[in-house]
């Protein structure tokens, strides 16, 4: 279980940090999850399969669904009966563009942006409704204020066959392989996270930002990832995979994986998708897909998981004075997201 941190003791510990600028913890932070469905499709499965995985892994906070308004009522009425708190969002459009989106759907991904607005939350996490958490991560709430954590993606996709870094067979995830030509392609990529997971602080002024640099910045092909990207680039902090496994890790740098220690996948390579699995698609036949989209299903298909069955006495009772953070703490610093002094645990 991973370790659970309480705004106490992640205040107490903030006394002792040295180089990572703590702002204030929240006197009173009301958090939650937060995911995207739009269309009548089948994507509503995911984020069925992400509420009861939230339930299993025992967080303490509630899931809220940003749909658009194409979702139909039935799809909404599942949704309030797994226990989702279902917000309608208007959806997003990008500047007309020529652009060739890595996937054509991916230009109604922008109404993503709209979660800004949720600002009777202090603190969110946004799932893609193609992600399942394993193993509780309500701890991340509690990260310093301040900055856009989320994992770091993979260039070596075909996805990404468009970019510089894709042609020359650079990667982020083991930057030292191939050597970066700055004469000839200007400096380094910034470090670049994967959209499909990340921790955030709602904010009017931010959104109105977002909305507003969105009108004079011309689509790309990963669409509002890249968009967000270059938006948080100053304040992104990385935190390890184990938070969002993007599945291409397995083949692309599986020295980077432990598969054992991940807490959340995100089911975003081609074919990959629990809910529409053929096994057909290339990489899907390989022994650690077919037990990643087995154990999305077990959890699916769990009724004691669904909202109705679910008795909160089954939640964890977590001694919030009983916890050690420093695991947690010392796998972000490894990462290089904050530096703490290593203080006695908080237990
Ligand atoms: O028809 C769709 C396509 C996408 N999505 C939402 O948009 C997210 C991003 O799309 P996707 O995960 O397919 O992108 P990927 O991570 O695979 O690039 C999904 O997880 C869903 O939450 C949706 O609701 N309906
Ligand atoms: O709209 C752009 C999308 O871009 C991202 O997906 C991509 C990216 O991860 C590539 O690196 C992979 O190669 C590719 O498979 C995957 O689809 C986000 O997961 C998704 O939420 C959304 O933001
Ligand atoms: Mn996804």
């Amino acid at each position: 279980m991973a370790p659970q941190i309480t705004p106490t003791s992640a205040g107490a510990l903030a006394a002792k940090t040295t180089t990572a600028t703590l702002a204030k913890q929240p006197s009173i932070s009301k958090c939650a999850y937060v995911t995207f469905l739009a269309g009548n499709g089948d994507y509503v499965k995911g984020v069925v399969g992400l509420a009861k995985g939230l339930r299993k892994a025992k967080s303490k906070y509630p899931l809220v669904v940003a749909i658009l308004p194409d979702v139909p009522q039935e799809h909404r009425r599942i949704l309030v009966s797994q226990g989702c708190i279902v917000r309608e969002i208007e959806p997003v459009s990008p500047p007309d563009n020529q652009t060739e989106f890595a996937m054509a759907y991916y230009v109604i991904n922008y109404s993503k942006l709209r979660i800004w607005k949720f600002v009777e939350y202090s603190r969110m996490i946004y799932l893609d409704g193609d992600i399942q958490v394993f193993e509780n991560i309500d701890h991340l709430f509690d990260l310093p204020d301040g900055h856009f954590y989320a994992v770091m993606d993979c260039f070596c996709e075909k996805t990404w066959s468009h970019t510089p870094q894709h042609k020359i067979g650079y990667c982020q995830q083991r930057p030292d392989e191939v050597d970066w030509p700055v004469e000839k392609l200007g400096p380094k990529p910034a470090l670049y996270f994967n959209a499909g997971m990340f921790v955030y602080e709602p904010s009017l002024t931010i959104y109105d930002q977002l909305m507003k640099k969105l009108k004079v910045t011309p689509p790309t092909p990963f669409a509002e990832q890249d968009f967000l990207n270059m938006f948080f680039r100053d304040v992104y902090r990385p935190i390890p995979n184990v938070y969002n496994l993007v599945l291409a890790m397995l083949w692309r740098h599986p020295e980077n994986v432990q598969l054992e220690k991940v807490k959340v996948v995100h089911y975003c390579a081609a074919g990959s998708k629990p809910w529409r699995y053929t096994g057909k698609e290339e990489n899907m036949e390989r022994e650690d897909i077919k037990m990643l989209v087995k154990k999305w299903w077990e959890i699916y298909e769990d009724e004691s998981l669904d909202y109705g069955n679910w008795v909160g006495s089954e939640a964890a009772v977590v001694d919030p004075e009983a916890v050690n953070v420093q695991p947690f703490l010392a796998a972000l610093s490894e990462a290089g997201v904050v530096h703490y002094v290593t203080a006695p645990s908080a237990a």
